[in-house]
């Protein structure tokens, strides 16, 4: 490539889905078409990766279907509420069976009970802690456990989760999923340490704030976008393209000597006061 070469069309697209072009990733996560998951869904295909979604009950399916046709081709879809532990194992089996390896992971799920992401945090009761620390931070955990075996089968791969600033800060209302996502990001680098020398690397992004279906569940979350597009050093708020593109550059070689890390996509906001 000269100075001043220009790509024609054919090396364009020659060059265009090299990033993951053959890797093979299950997305957990996807409800619709604002899902974080779904950005980096749609990143992950554009350079060439297969793609194998969960949804996490009937109630959704047919949303995460359709956004699924909409990419072509035979993509699986599999059930798995990852509360279930026998609809993890099966899911995984159906992963083994089909695929017989797997290179990416995105794990972009969590849940913490509506009455705990309002009001004060000191009210959270035992179950409202137990749930939301299961579901949005124990099942990395367990999903990692499951896919390590498929993981060292392609000689190594990249786990990737999503959080947020309120692990470190105290985010009005964000209150126990802000403790889950402490737990989320300790877990990240215990299983950074664990499964490195399979060559596998385990990763979050904290992404700045977007207007997924979650976020409804957070009360006050629509006053902190205007916010952060006063305050953050971009002064915008961050898109489910540019969440999805880091996801991508975390699951391809670009990322090779990364794990453990928590990678900050948020226009800047957490560094300023
Ligand atoms: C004061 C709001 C701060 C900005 C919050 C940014 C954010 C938005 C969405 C996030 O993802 C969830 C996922 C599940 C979740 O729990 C929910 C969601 C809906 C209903 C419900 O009962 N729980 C809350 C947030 C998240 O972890 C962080």
């Amino acid at each position: 490539m000269g100075y001043g070469c220009s790509w024609n069309l054919a090396e364009r697209k020659g060059s265009m889905g090299q990033l993951v072009a053959g890797k093979k990733a299950l997305i957990l996560g996807v409800a619709n078409k604002r899902s974080i998951a779904w950005g980096i869904a749609q990143a992950l295909h554009r350079e060439g990766a297969s793609l194998w979604f969960n949804y996490q009950n009937e109630r959704v399916k047919d949303y995460v279907a359709e956004l699924v046709a909409g990419l072509g081709g035979d993509i699986p879809l599999t059930e798995c509420d990852v509360m279930k532990p026998e609809q993890v194992d099966a899911l995984f089996e159906a992963v083994a069976a089909r695929w017989g390896s797997l290179d990416i992971l995105v794990h972009s799920l969590a849940f913490a009970p509506r009455e705990a992401l309002e009001g004060e945090f000191y009210t959270t009761t035992l179950e409202q802690w137990n749930t939301a620390l299961a579901i949005s931070a124990y099942s990395l955990v367990l999903c990692a456990r499951q896919a390590k075996p498929l993981m060292e089968k392609a000689g190594g791969g990249s786990i990737i989760t999503l959080t947020y600033l309120g692990s470190e800060r105290a985010v009005k209302s964000y209150n126990v999923m802000g403790v889950a996502k402490a737990a989320l990001e300790a877990s990240v680098r215990y299983l950074a340490a664990d499964l490195g020398p399979a060559n596998i690397r385990v990763n979050a992004i904290s992404a700045g704030p977007v207007k997924t279906l979650a976020a409804k569940g957070v009360s006050g979350f629509s006053s902190i976008l205007k916010v952060v597009e006063e305050k953050a050093p971009l002064r915008r708020n961050v898109t489910q393209a540019e969440i999805g593109n880091t996801g991508l550059f975390l699951a391809s070689d670009l990322a090779s000597g990364i794990t453990g890390e928590v990678i900050f996509v948020d226009c800047g906001y957490h560094i300023v006061g």
